[in-house]
């Protein structure tokens, strides 16, 4: 079995780049779809919008995708373990995830099942990767549009860390300012819905909730209260950098990028931390500008619906290198585009 770098087989390459890359954009589109069937339940039998088609049609790839990863991780193990029983070869201390899924027993003595490890990849890559991008792709719009908060948070780096060594994770407390437009951003920008099904009959100021309603949480309404959020539209990272410090993990129900609690997303410190620390690498070592002679007013800022919200178009900026040359591991100090 052929592995490149990342650990992959020919075959699972295979898969990604002949189908899997594909899908990925119909897999977020289809997890925002409006479906008749929710508001008229006898219509969705039929399928009048061919949704039901397209969601088999796109599980049967990610499937296969996920099956083959775990296949050749069975195949690596049982190699493995053949070699070490036979003295060929010391043991192999790396285990990525599936390694460990696959090896571990819970507590009842059982291994994991393929199904199960399937589910936790699929929730783990498109719940993990997706919306790490989309903040990034936001907060570089939003710094590109409004060069007085760019320079502003390239002083902030530049007096903490300065500019003959690279930003470091543990840098990260010391930059309020960068907080700051990370909250901005998911303020302005956040996966629009929370999706949730009530457990039990309840109330809620006055209105009445029957037990497996669905309910859709108004994030992004939430996220523009100008009762909350003074001149709401404005990017404006000072709103977080004055009165007691708002929390992004939903504890007050005014910050829901990751929703809020129990059911809150499982990874969000994972992605705060990977959002913080890419835009805080981009801010210290590029200034960006739109290319040619793009004005402000014409970059595309619209939104594109579904569980979150992406840029209608991807962004097309230039990136113009500030820092002196080698501390940043780019040989190249001409401008560079970035699409
Ligand atoms: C910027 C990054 C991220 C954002 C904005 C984000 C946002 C969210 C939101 C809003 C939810 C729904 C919460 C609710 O319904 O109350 C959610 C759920 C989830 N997220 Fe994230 N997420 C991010 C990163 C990640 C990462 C890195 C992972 C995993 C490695 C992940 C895995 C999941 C999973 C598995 C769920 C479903 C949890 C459940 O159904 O109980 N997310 N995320």
């Amino acid at each position: 079995m052929m592995m490149n770098e990342g650990g992959l087989s020919q075959r699972a390459n295979a898969l990604i780049n002949d189908q899997f890359l594909e899908k990925m954009d119909e897999v977020f589109f289809l997890l925002g779809a409006f479906y008749i069937g929710d508001y008229i339940p006898w219509l969705g039998g039929f399928d009048p919008q061919g949704l039901k088609k397209r969601i088999d049609d796109t599980f049967k790839v990610c499937d296969a995708l996920w099956q083959t990863i775990i296949d050749d991780h069975k195949m690596k193990l049982e190699a493995a373990s053949k070699a070490q029983s036979e003295g060929t070869s010391a043991p192999d201390t790396f285990q990525d995830i599936v390694d460990v899924l696959l090896t571990r027993s819970g507590d009842s003595g059982q291994h994991m099942e393929d199904t199960r490890i399937k589910a936790l990849l699929h929730d783990m890559f498109f719940g993990g990767t997706e919306p790490i991008y989309v903040a990034i792709e936001w907060a570089l719009s939003e710094l590109v549009l409004n060069p007085h908060i760019l320079e502003k948070a390239q002083a902030e780096i530049d007096t903490v860390v300065g500019r003959n060594r690279l930003v470091e994770e543990s840098d990260l407390p010391d930059l309020p300012y960068l907080d700051a437009i990370v909250k901005e951003t998911f303020r302005l920008h956040p996966p629009p819905f929370l999706i949730h099904l009530s457990s039990e009959d309840s109330e809620i100021q006055g209105f009445k909730i029957p037990t497996k309603t669905m309910l859709l949480v108004n994030v992004y309404a939430i996220h523009r209260d100008p009762e909350v959020y003074e001149k709401p539209s404005e990017f404006c990272p000072e709103r977080f950098m004055v009165g007691s410090p708002k929390d992004v993990y939903g504890t007050h129900f005014d910050l829901l990028p990751f929703g809020s609690g129990r059911r809150g997303c499982p990874g969000k410190s994972l992605g705060l931390l990977l959002v913080v620390y890419t835009l805080a690498v981009f801010i210290q070592t590029c200034s960006f500008r739109l290319p040619g002679n793009m004005k402000p007013e014409d970059l595309d800022m619209e939104e594109r619906y579904g569980t979150s919200t992406p840029r209608r178009t991807h962004l097309d900026i230039v990136l113009v290198p500030r820092l002196p040359k080698g501390v940043f591991p780019v040989d190249s100090q001409a401008d560079t585009s970035l699409t």
